[in-house]
C-alpha cells in the first residue's frame, strides 16, 4: 500500500520552502473534487481598481521544480543508482522516465519509514507525499468496480491498459532486480507492488501538462487547478521558463471562488474518465470509439487487418443533434474476392514477401484505409454500403445489449463497490447509450435508403431480405456475409 499523503495544510511550507509564489490563490477543498485553487481576492483582467489585479500570475512556480523527461535525465546525474536504473531500462519514454523517478520517490518514502537508504532527495520527494493515494481512474478501480464498465467502450481499454502496466511491471522488476540498490529498494521487501505503479501512471496521466518549451510535465502546485468546461484560467510559462496560472481575459472570480483551467475541450466522457477519474456533464463532446468486431466466418480477416494496418475501430459522434460514425475499415471489412478484393503475396527485390491488396485489378494497398472512396465508382456501391451499415448496425446493437445488461449499482456478494465508481460508470453508460441508440436511429435511415436503390434492389430481388442475402439461392449470386 502507498503511505497516507501528507495534510495538505502543510503543503504551503513546502512551496514557500521551494520558491513557489501563491500570489492570488490558495489550496482549499473542494467538494468532490479532492483539492484545488480558490482566489483570494475578486480577479478580473478589467482594471476597475476594485481589488482587481491586471494580468498577473495567479500562482508562480520556479522552472526547476517542472518534472519533465529532461529533468528526469538531470536528476540521474546526481543519482548515480537511478541513473543505472535508467540505463538497465534502456531508452525508455518521457512517461516511463517520469513514471520510474515518482516510484524510485515513492519508494523511497516507503523505506523512510524502515529506515533504509533510497533515492537522493529533491523537492518532489516531498511534495508526492501530498498527491492523492484515491484517484478515481478505472485503472485504480477494483475487479469488481470494473465489471461495471462492461459493454461500455472503455471495458477494452482498461483491460488493455492494465495489462500493459503488468508488462511494464514485469520489465522493470526483471531489469532492476540484477541491479542490489534497486533490488533491495523494490522487491526484497515487497515495497513496489502493480498498485503503486498504477498510482504512478494515475498520478502522471491525471497532472501531465503540456508546456509550450518543455512538453509534457508534471507541475506541483499547478497541478492543483481542478478542470471546468468553462474555465477562467490557464497555464503557461513566462519568458525565464517559470510555468504560472493566469486569468484568462474578460474573466472575473469572485474571492473564495475556485479558479479553474481546461484539461482539454475535445475529449470524450470516456476519456476523460480514463484519464481524470470523473466525467465533465457539461462537456460539449459527445463521441465514443468503439472496436470492431471481425466477421466469424470471413476467410480474409487477418489478411484484412494487417493490410490494414491501424486498430479496426469505429467513431460515434454528434454535433448539434446530427450524428456521424467513421469506421475505415468496415469499407474494406465487407468486400470479398467475388467483389474484386484480392491479396497476393509478392516477392520484393531484397528477396522478402510482401502482403498486397488488389481492388478491380489495381494495387490498393496504400489505401487500405481508405477503400470508402475505391467503392465509389463501382456499379455496386450502394450494396457495399448497405453492407457496411449492416455490420455496424448488428454490432451496435449488441454493444447496447451489453451495456443494459449489466448491472449499474447492485453490490456483487463480499465486493464494496464504491458511491463514486458507481456514478461515473452509470454516466458513462447514459452518455454512451444515448450516442448508440441515436446512431442506430441513423443507420436504419441509410439501410432504408439504401435498400430503395435501384442497383441494390436488382441485385438482391424483388423479395430477398439484406440479411438473409446469404441464404439465398435465386436472387443472388454472391456469398456475401451480413452477420
Ligand atoms: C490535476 S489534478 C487537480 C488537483 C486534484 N483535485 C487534487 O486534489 O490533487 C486532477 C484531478 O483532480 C480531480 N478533478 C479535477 N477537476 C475535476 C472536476 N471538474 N470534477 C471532479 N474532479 C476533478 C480529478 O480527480 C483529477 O484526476
Amino acid at each position: 500500500m502507498p503511505p497516507a499523503p501528507l495534510p495538505i495544510e502543510i503543503l504551503p511550507d513546502w512551496a514557500r520552502l521551494n520558491g513557489v509564489e501563491f500570489l492570488n490563490v490558495e489550496l482549499h477543498h473542494i467538494d468532490g473534487k479532492g483539492f484545488g485553487l480558490v482566489a483570494t481576492q475578486r480577479l478580473s483582467l478589467s482594471a476597475d481598481h476594485e481589488g482587481a489585479i491586471d494580468d498577473a500570475p495567479l500562482a508562480k512556480v520556479p522552472r526547476d521544480l517542472a518534472l519533465s523527461g529532461a529533468a528526469v535525465d538531470e536528476y540521474a546525474k546526481v543519482d548515480h543508482n537511478f541513473r543505472q536504473l535508467l540505463d538497465a531500462m534502456g531508452h525508455q519514454s518521457s512517461r516511463v522516465r517520469i513514471l520510474l523517478y515518482l516510484l524510485a520517490h515513492l519508494a523511497s518514502s516507503k523505506q523512510d519509514r524502515a529506515g533504509g537508504q533510497g533515492a537522493v532527495p529533491t523537492p518532489w520527494t516531498e511534495y508526492a507525499k501530498f498527491l492523492p493515494r484515491e484517484i478515481l481512474v478505472p485503472t485504480l478501480w477494483s475487479e469488481s468496480e470494473r465489471d461495471l464498465l462492461q459493454g461500455t467502450s472503455l471495458e477494452a481499454a482498461v483491460n488493455a491498459k492494465i495489462s500493459s502496466l503488468h508488462s511494464e511491471l514485469d520489465e522493470l522488476r526483471t531489469k532492476s532486480s540484477e541491479l542490489p540498490f534497486w533490488n533491495a529498494l523494490f522487491w526484497e521487501q515487497d515495497t513496489v507492488t502493480l498498485e503503486d505503479w498504477a498510482l504512478v501512471d494515475a498520478w502522471y496521466r491525471s497532472r501531465c501538462l503540456d508546456l509550450p518549451t518543455v512538453g509534457e510535465s508534471m507541475v506541483p502546485i499547478i497541478d492543483m487547478a481542478n478542470h471546468s468546461s468553462e474555465p477562467d484560467a490557464y497555464y503557461d510559462e513566462d519568458t525565464e521558463g517559470d510555468v504560472e496560472i493566469l486569468l484568462r481575459p474578460g474573466f472575473t472570480v469572485a474571492s473564495g471562488n475556485e479558479v479553474t483551467i481546461s484539461y482539454g475541450e475535445f475529449k470524450s466522457a470516456a476519456e476523460m474518465l480514463f484519464t481524470y477519474g470523473f466525467i465533465d456533464r457539461n462537456a460539449s463532446t459527445d463521441e465514443m470509439k468503439l472496436w470492431l468486431d471481425s466477421l466469424p466466418d470471413d476467410p480474409l480477416t487477418q489478411a484484412k487487418l494487417h493490410i490494414f494496418e491501424q486498430f479496426p475501430t469505429v467513431r460515434l459522434s454528434r454535433t448539434e443533434g446530427t450524428v456521424r460514425w467513421d469506421c475505415p475499415y468496415v469499407h474494406l471489412m465487407v468486400l470479398n474476392e467475388e467483389d474484386g478484393l484480392e491479396f497476393r503475396v509478392l516477392q520484393d527485390t531484397d528477396g522478402g514477401r510482401q502482403l498486397k491488396v488488389f481492388w478491380q485489378g489495381e494495387d490498393a494497398t496504400d489505401q487500405a484505409a481508405n477503400f470508402e472512396t475505391l467503392i465509389q465508382d463501382h456499379p455496386l456501391c450502394p450494396l457495399f454500403r448497405l453492407r457496411a451499415v449492416i455490420v455496424l448496425a448488428g454490432q451496435l446493437t449488441a454493444r447496447l445489449g451489453r451495456i443494459r445488461n449489466t448491472p449499474t449499482s447492485e453490490q456483487p456478494e463480499g465486493a464494496q463497490l464504491r458511491e463514486a465508481c458507481i456514478q461515473a460508470a452509470g454516466a458513462l453508460k447514459d452518455i454512451e447509450v444515448s450516442l448508440l441508440e441515436a446512431t442506430l436511429a441513423a443507420l436504419k435511415e441509410q439501410e432504408t435508403h439504401l435498400l430503395a436503390d435501384d442497383a441494390v434492389k436488382a441485385y438482391l430481388g424483388p423479395t430477398e431480405d439484406p440479411q438473409n442475402e446469404q441464404d439465398s439461392t435465386e436472387a443472388t449470386n454472391e456469398e456475401d456475409d451480413f452477420s
